[in-house]
């Protein structure tokens, strides 16, 4: 398959400060990528240097084949951004029909899109009368009217409730099998686990990891045991292959590379244990592990 966004060694300073040091990303049509990392990781910068927003100082940027920076290129792009701002003397209907003509579609492109994401009703409003939720949607409406080739979802979900957020997915995932191809960031990591074919993982400008959402976290040896113990937490950590040990309410969380060692030795020597449950680590402990920092954030 073709990639449809293609970054090739980019750079990028602001004065002293390097945001961007030798990242390299390629996306094929059909495939989502999540961009992850910590704040101030250059995700942004990366997002901007592929809209075009920002002029490319170092390596080479391509969507389809062509420079951003260049409006015939940009029609290949659709933007779903959680801070986008809309025109306030325009209707929900204008907007979007305005977007199909931008990107060289016609203007009855509109009415199906705006259907297909259950926002047919909103078209004669203006959007500064919309909620953060509605006016996510009018993003979307936007971003897909222009049939774009490559996707860039930026927080896409915030302000979107449970049943939204299921649509909005399921809407991306028709997308997805139709061949767009898909930047994603978000702090909601799950979602990234749950959607993402890749996860390119961002840390200080530069790439530390970039596999299956799977792959990272199969890389990451640890097992989380919990259970209800009678042992108190120096006799916890005695116990064979232990790294950490975490009490909460009645129940203990004890981390090891080693689950089944420690758990021979935890049965024999405790009457008390019961309520035992083993999970492997997630996405988000990956995450952790590779950049130091916690950056997931609670669902809104
Ligand atoms: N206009 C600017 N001038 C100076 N420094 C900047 C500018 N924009 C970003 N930076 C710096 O560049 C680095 C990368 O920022 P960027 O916004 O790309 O990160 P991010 O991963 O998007 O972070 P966040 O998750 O907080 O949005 C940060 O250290 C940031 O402070």
């Amino acid at each position: 398959m073709t990639d449809v966004l293609e970054i090739d060694g980019v750079g990028h300073r602001y004065g002293a400060h390097v945001a961007l040091d030798g990242v390299d990303l390629a996306v094929r049509a059909g495939e989502c990528v999540a961009l992850l990392g910590p704040n101030g990781a250059g995700k942004t910068t990366l997002i901007g240097l592929t809209t075009g927003l920002l002029a490319r100082q170092r390596g080479r940027v391509a969507v389809c084949g062509g420079d951003p920076r260049r409006a015939a290129t940009r029609r290949s792009l659709g933007v779903v951004q959680q801070t986008m701002g809309f025109p306030s003397t325009e209707t929900v209907g204008e907007l979007v029909r305005g977007a199909a003509v931008r990107a060289g579609r016609p203007a009855g492109a509109a009415a199906p899109v705006l259907a297909e994401i259950g926002i047919a009703d909103l078209a004669p409003r203006r959007a500064p009368k919309l909620s953060g939720g509605q006016r996510q949607r009018v993003g979307l409406a936007m971003a897909l009217v222009g049939d774009p080739a490559l996707l860039l979802l930026d927080e896409p979900t915030v302000g979107l409730d449970v049943s939204a957020r299921r649509a909005f997915w399921k809407i991306l995932a028709g997308r997805r099998d139709a061949g767009v191809g898909m930047v994603l960031t978000t702090h909601i990591v799950e979602e990234a686990a749950a959607f993402a074919d890749r996860v390119v993982v961002l840390h200080r400008g530069r790439v530390v990891a970039a596999d299956t959402p799977d792959g990272l976290t199969s890389r990451l040896p640890d097992r989380t045991v919990t259970a209800r113990t009678s042992l108190d937490d120096p006799a916890l950590r005695a116990l064979p292959g232990v790294r950490t040990v975490r009490r909460d309410g009645d129940r203990v969380h004890v981390g090891t590379a080693a689950p089944e060692d420690l758990l021979r030795e935890w049965l024999a020597l405790d009457r008390g244990l019961s309520d035992l449950r083993v999970d492997g680590a997630g996405l988000e402990q990956a995450l952790v592990a590779l950049t130091g920092e916690d950056l997931a954030e609670v669902p809104a």
